[in-house]
């Protein structure tokens, strides 16, 4: 019965609306053509209220829609931020600019999901967005319910315009699985434990840390030595940004920094971005283009003898994948691959600049390879590892690995900081979510087809009641009796899970162990608060200062 009154209230509200607007511009058109009007109400006709009436009318028609849903499907709505401009969310608008401004971006996201709930509505120009950081939501998104949650039409279109079409990141359905299964083997194959090819870049980081314990900017490096990382491991040419970089490979990685910001932002904007022109994107994206292009060239003319066993774009060229294929790939893998390890570590070093018993632990752990370079085998059978084993901290989403002891910091850098703090998907059909309806948020919710969905990891992972009271704080310890689930998720879940994760753990590993194998102590070189901002991933708004001490 409600069912039937709520679609009688849409269509008066279509037929009275439809009727006004049309009604107006009819009076408009023959005053202007024969000046006269058609009817004797013409007073009341006006095209302001019938622009007015639109927004109203599709606000009216969404409410009744989604508590038809709610009712059909026996979910109680979700709580919703107490906007002040209702009609367009405005308000949010302008904190969330002042927040990117301020870098407060996560710490506001954080704050809202403590005061309002986990799950809850809010209005982006516009457009009705359902927030969360429920673990039983942000499953369903990613795996129970993957088919109905496609990414996101923005996301797509922000990430479309620097990768192109064909990336991972960028396709969904039929287009995904082709770009997944011709990515997948390779990272299989190379078993990500190539440790002598990183090793290379590892010395030449080693190199660039003053021994003299001066001050220095390690993000900076890091983000060096994760761009020479990627560009080797994917052209088999390294951009050699730590050692001696060539004019181009400078113009690459500065035109990706700027590219990768401004298309976050953009990502932000949404349709305001139309307002907003921005040059020097479009040139960073030619500039990016052509240098992975001059690589693609290369290898398919001339047909070359491989430097090494192992070249990501030789994989791609072989499986028979078109130029602008390879390109597309190779761009999502620098950009997966890059930023997210140089976040990682630069808010780990952040971290353990100011944890001197972490230190202290590790370099006990460490020294067990009496300063030997650790070989793949050797961080496996790490004593440790065996302790982990035991405890058994593999995921469910992590099927194919477990964490050595020694990583366990990592992991917690990647709690408290997870590179990727927040994502989206969008419903493709009437949807339900497990949680986030009624005051208590505890009942199901229901999603009307085409709603924005975001999750917050940043927040989810410094949720009390998963983590506890501390969650907060940095403590390490707090892994060996953790089993978290879908409470976890740094490197996402489901079929779409990071599939760079073993190589990213172990390049972070690896750099972490050598540096505490060289360096004794870390202190921090300022008492500033970590201040992030929130890109296509995050990073340190002004560099991690820290002094590092050899023994
Ligand atoms: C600390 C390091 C890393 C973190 C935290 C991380 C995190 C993530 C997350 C959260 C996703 C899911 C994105 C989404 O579904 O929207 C993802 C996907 C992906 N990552 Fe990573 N990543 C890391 C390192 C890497 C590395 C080193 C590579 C490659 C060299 C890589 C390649 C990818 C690819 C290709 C995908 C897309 C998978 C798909 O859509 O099927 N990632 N990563």
């Amino acid at each position: 019965m409600s069912a039937v009154l709520s679609e009688f209230a849409h269509l008066i509200g279509a037929v009275i609306s439809g009727g006004y607007i049309v009604w107006s511009i009819v009076e408009r058109v023959s005053l202007k053509y024969i000046n006269r009007d058609l009817t004797p109400f013409a007073a009341y006709s006006s095209l302001w209220i019938a622009v007015v009436l639109v927004p109203f009318f599709i606000y009216i028609r969404n409410r009744l829609y989604y508590l038809r849903g709610s009712r059909m499907h026996d979910c109680k709505p979700a709580k919703v931020y107490p906007h002040r401009d209702p009609i367009l969310g405005l308000d949010m608008l302008f904190i969330m600019l002042k927040a990117v401004r301020e870098h407060k971006v996560l710490s506001i996201w954080y704050s809202l999901f403590h005061s309002i709930g986990s799950t809850y509505w809010t209005l982006t120009t516009g457009k009705w967005v359902l927030m969360t950081c429920e673990p039983e939501n942000i499953k369903a998104l990613l795996s129970t319910q993957f088919e109905s949650w496609p990414l996101s039409p923005i996301r797509k279109k922000g990430l479309e315009e620097v990768l192109g079409p064909h990336a991972i990141f960028t396709v969904d359905g039929p287009e995904w699985q082709h770009a997944r299964a011709m990515i997948r083997p390779s990272f299989v194959r190379r078993q990500i434990t190539d440790l002598e090819y990183m090793d290379r870049h590892v010395e030449n980081f080693l190199d660039r840390l003053p021994k003299d314990s001066s001050k220095f900017d390690i993000q900076e490096l890091l983000y060096l030595f994760t761009m020479d990382v990627s560009t080797d491991f994917m052209f088999g040419h390294s951009t050699n940004m730590l050692t001696n970089p060539s004019k181009e490979a400078l113009e690459f990685t500065n035109s990706f920094d700027y590219m990768l910001y401004a298309a976050a932002t953009r990502g932000r904007l949404g349709w305001l971005l139309l307002l907003m022109p921005d040059k020097r994107f479009r040139e960073c994206i030619k500039v990016c283009n052509s240098f992975i292009d001059r690589y693609v060239a290369d290898a398919i003319t001339q047909d070359k003898e491989k430097e090494r066993s192992y070249v990501f774009m030789y994989e791609l060229i072989q499986s028979g994948a078109s130029p602008r294929m390879v390109r597309d790939q190779l761009m999502a893998l620098i950009l997966g691959g890059r930023d997210t390890s140089a976040s990682t570590m630069t808010s780990l070093f952040w971290i353990l600049a100011r944890r001197p018993d972490v230190v202290k632990k590790l370099r006990n752990e460490i020294s067990d390879l009496n300063g030997r370079k650790p070989t793949c085998e050797e961080l496996k059978t790490l004593k440790y590892l065996n302790m982990v084993l035991k405890e058994g901290i593999t995921m469910s989403h992590f099927p194919q690995f477990c964490f050595p002891r020694n990583m366990l910091t990592c992991i917690v850098a990647l709690r408290l900081w997870p590179p990727l703090p927040s994502n989206m998907r969008t419903s493709n059909k009437d949807i339900v979510l497990p949680k986030g309806g009624g005051l208590d948020g505890q009942s199901p919710v229901f999603v009307p087809k085409g709603t924005d969905c975001r999750f917050s990891t940043y927040s989810l992972h410094r949720r009390k009641d998963l983590y506890g009271e501390d969650a907060e704080e940095f403590r390490p310890e707090r892994w060996e009796s953790l089993r978290p689930s879908w409470e976890y998720i740094p490197f996402s879940g489901g079929p779409r899970i990071c599939i760079g994760q073993q190589f990213a753990l172990t390049q972070m590993l690896y750099l972490i162990a050598r540096v505490l194998q060289h360096f004794d102590q870390i202190k921090p070189a300022d008492n500033n608060p970590m201040l992030q901002k929130a890109g296509t991933t995050i990073s340190m708004v002004k560099g991690c200062w820290i002094y590092l001490t050899p023994p």
